[in-house]
């Protein structure tokens, strides 16, 4: 469920319960889902944590989870309520961080949000909002606290981005759009970085991970969501989620696959093999494959029904076109979309 030198680190690297702690460490998006696992997790370390998102009161319940179950006292925790999209914010937080702790040793920029909708019923608006949240919102998030590193010469920025930010996939174009771009401003910054081999830049790239990712999804319009997280039974645990991350910080790696199957192999395949000229012919027959797979697998359980039609998709309209044959035959491509 990770790639092999993530999984290397597990076996034979550095704990997080040794290197972790005492760090001051920021998380965006702690209110729900993968960061919220982390502030559990971080606070078990004995870390100082920084818990940003919109709604205070969430934070508030998460810090008030914290102190319950972690190893931290009322002082360890800063709630700083964040919006990402409001990027003119994001100057005084990192001031009032600093003032509150006087560095970062860890910036985890998890905050983000993702899509549910064919690019035909799709308005500009939401891939607009995708590109402001989930990549300018982190540029700007990360350009505020990165002279601060570079000062002390070290510190982590973790990016949690996605195996969609390796692989595109149908349904979710603007999100996959967003995260390639901040994977490619994170590995050339890395390189920017290089005279600073105290300062590491990470991008986490989760598969499908339990959370609320799916019911915050826009679907079509910025004020439509999903509303529902649907099945997530094939979906990696959060906690194992947030535990490969810790690992993955713990022995700097610089990009990180944490995935179960097939979605890691898809990834791996993606980035090996596909897309090579030659083996198109490989790509279609992978693809046939890992549906009727999934069609066997659908018709013995026949669990929930799909994500497309959830989203209100123009199902019959279409009915010769080969993605919404797909996707009105299979769940395969709705269950690769988070
Ligand atoms: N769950 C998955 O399957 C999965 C897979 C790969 C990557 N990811 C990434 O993990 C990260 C966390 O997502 P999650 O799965 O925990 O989903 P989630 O919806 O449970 O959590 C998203 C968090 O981001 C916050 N957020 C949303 N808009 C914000 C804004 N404008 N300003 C500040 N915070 C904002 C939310 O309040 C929430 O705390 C995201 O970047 C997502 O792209 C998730």
């Amino acid at each position: 469920d990770g790639d092999l030198t993530l999984l290397w680190a597990e076996w034979q690297g550095r704990r997080p319960e040794w290197e972790l702690t005492d760090m001051v460490v920021w998380v965006t998006g702690a209110s729900s889902g993968i960061g919220e696992e982390l502030a559990y997790q971080l606070s078990k370390l004995g870390v100082s944590l920084v818990l940003s998102a919109r709604r205070v009161h969430e934070l508030e319940r998460v810090k008030r989870r914290c102190l319950e179950n972690g190893n931290l006292k009322e002082k360890d925790i800063l709630v700083l309520p964040l919006d990402l999209t409001d990027t003119g914010s994001h100057e005084a937080a990192t001031k009032a961080v600093l003032q509150e702790f006087g560095r970062i040793d860890i910036l985890v920029n998890n905050g983000g949000m993702s899509q549910r909708s064919l690019c035909m019923d799709t308005s500009l608006d939401v891939y607009r909002k995708l590109i402001e949240l989930n990549y300018l919102g982190t540029v700007s998030l990360t350009k505020c606290v990165l002279p601060h590193m570079i000062e002390r010469k070290q510190g982590k920025i973790v990016t949690v981005n996605s195996i969609l930010g390796i692989i595109s996939v149908p349904l979710s174009i603007g999100y996959c759009a967003s995260k390639h771009a901040l994977r490619g401003f994170f590995n050339g910054l890395r390189t920017e970085l290089a005279t600073y081999p105290g300062i590491i830049v990470s991008n986490i790239c989760p598969g499908p991970v339990q959370s609320n990712i799916v019911e915050n999804s826009l679907a079509g319009e910025v004020t439509k969501t999903i509303g529902n997280n649907g099945d997530q039974s094939h979906k990696m645990t959060t906690s194992r989620c947030v535990r490969l991350m810790l690992i993955s910080m713990a022995n700097d790696l610089k990009e990180v696959w944490i995935s179960e199957q097939p979605f890691l192999l898809v990834t791996y395949l993606w980035q090996y093999i596909w897309g090579r000229k030659g083996l198109r012919t490989l790509r279609v027959v992978w693809m046939q494959t890992l549906l009727i797979l999934k069609s066997l697998r659908q018709n013995m359980t026949e669990k929930s029904t799909c994500t497309f039609q959830a989203t209100g998709g123009r199902n019959g309209k279409h009915e010769n076109s080969n993605l919404l044959m797909l996707l009105n035959n299979q769940r395969l491509i709705c269950d690769f979309t988070f």
